[in-house]
Parts: structure tokens; C-alpha cells; sequence
């Protein structure tokens, strides 16, 4: 994994689409995402073998474009598919037991918030580390009150030197933020996925981040 390539960071599950979420993929895609994480979760997610469905769709419209195809939580699913990369969270399964599972070619991104989770995944041989909520979210149901920006350059002071995404709340009015305080790249759900044109959205995102 590169740091440009967490530069866009695209999550979206079919539940978090206005429109067709492959119509939603492909054009936010195109609009200039640099990855994609299939998070399929909470209300109305897909389950068993609609799920999967959802998920090799996506993944054929991922490799199409070149863009890497991660898989959020679910192991089996990634492994079946052979995915590009698993995300977990600090509640799911280690680092070392996901790696024990994963071919070595995957990229395993962990979520990690405080210095300490993230020298963990750092030590634990993390690709990336997700940290937020930057900002206020409602995708999130169980999401913690933000803990903003700072929190990534207090990684940073504390030399973690992962590549970091932040996520939460990020929109273009405030995503150059977040690459200023020492993001590799900025994660975002709903303001390319809601919105009615997502390639421009992506676009005008990806405008504030170089
Ligand atoms: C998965 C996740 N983790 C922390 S906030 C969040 C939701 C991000 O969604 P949005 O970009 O719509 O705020
Ligand atoms: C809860 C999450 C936190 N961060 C990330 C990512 F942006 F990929 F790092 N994905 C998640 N699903
Ligand atoms: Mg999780």
C-alpha cells in the first residue's frame, strides 16, 4: 500500500447510497477516488449471499479502474473474494490473527484513535491506520463525539509514521484540514455516496487535498 493511494479513500455499503450504489461506485470512481472499502453495516445492510453479490460487483467495478478493493470486518468475505485489503477495528479480531489468515500480498488497515492503539497497530505491522470521527457523523450510528484533526498531529508528534487516514464528518469545506495536520488522505462515506452527482463531489473533495 502507498500513501497516495489512501489520498480518496471511498467507503460505502448499499445502505448508504442515494442512488444504485454501483452507479454511485463507478462514478465517484471516476470522479477521482484513489481506494475503496466495501462496508456493508447497520440498518438495512445486506446479509449471506446478497452481500456477497454486493460485494463482487463492487469489486469487478474497483478492478476495472485499477483501485484498490478492501473489505471492512468481514474476513471470510475478503478471503473468498480475495481482496485487496481488510479494514478491521480495534474490536475485531488482531492484527496478527488476521495476518495469520491473509495472504501476505493483503493490505490490513486497522482503526485506531489514541497514540497508544495506533503504536499497537504501528508495532503489530498495521499498512494504515483509520483515525476519527474527525468531525460529527450520523453513518456511524455507534460513533464516539469527534475528536477532530488534532488528534492525527498528535500521532504524529508522538512518531507514529503509519500512513493515516482520518474519517468522519469530512467534506470538501473541510478536508484540507485534515491533510493539514498530518493525514496521508482523507476517508469519506456519505458526502460522495448522498450526494446526486458523486463524481463531482468526489472531484471537488479531491480538489482540496493537493
Ligand atoms: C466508519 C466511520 N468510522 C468513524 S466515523 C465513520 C463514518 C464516516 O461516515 P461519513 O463520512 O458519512 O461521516
Ligand atoms: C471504522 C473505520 C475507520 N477507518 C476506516 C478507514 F478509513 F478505512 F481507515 N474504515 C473504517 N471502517
Ligand atoms: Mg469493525
Amino acid at each position: 500500500m502507498n500513501r497516495e493511494q489512501l489520498l480518496l479513500y471511498f467507503i460505502m455499503g448499499t445502505n448508504n447510497s442515494a442512488g444504485s450504489p454501483l452507479r454511485v461506485l463507478t462514478n465517484a470512481i471516476e470522479g477521482g477516488v484513489t481506494c475503496f472499502q466495501f462496508r456493508e453495516k447497520g440498518q438495512g445492510a445486506l446479509e449471506g449471499a446478497e452481500k456477497e453479490q454486493a460485494a463482487r460487483d463492487m469489486q469487478a467495478i474497483c478492478r476495472k479502474h485499477g483501485v484498490p478493493f478492501i473489505v471492512n470486518d468481514d474476513i471470510e468475505l475478503a478471503l473468498e473474494l480475495q481482496a485487496d485489503g481488510i479494514h478491521v477495528g480495534q474490536d475485531d479480531e488482531s492484527i496478527e490473527a488476521v495476518r495469520k489468515k491473509c495472504p501476505d500480498y493483503m493490505i490490513v488497515g486497522v482503526s485506531a484513535k489514541t497514540v497508544n492503539e495506533a503504536a499497537q497497530a504501528q508495532k503489530q505491522g498495521a499498512d494504515y491506520i483509520g483515525t476519527g470521527p474527525m468531525f460529527s457523523t450520523t453513518t456511524k450510528a455507534d460513533a464516539k463525539s469527534p475528536i477532530g484533526p488534532g488528534a492525527i498531529t498528535e500521532l504524529r508528534e508522538n512518531g507514529i509514521d503509519l500512513p493515516v487516514v482520518g474519517i468522519g464528518g469530512i467534506k470538501k469545506e473541510n478536508a484540507s484540514e485534515v491533510i493539514r495536520a498530518g493525514a496521508d488522505g482523507v476517508s469519506v462515506i456519505s458526502s460522495i455516496s448522498m450526494d446526486e452527482d458523486p463524481k463531482q463531489a468526489a472531484r471537488l473533495l479531491k480538489n482540496q487535498l493537493t
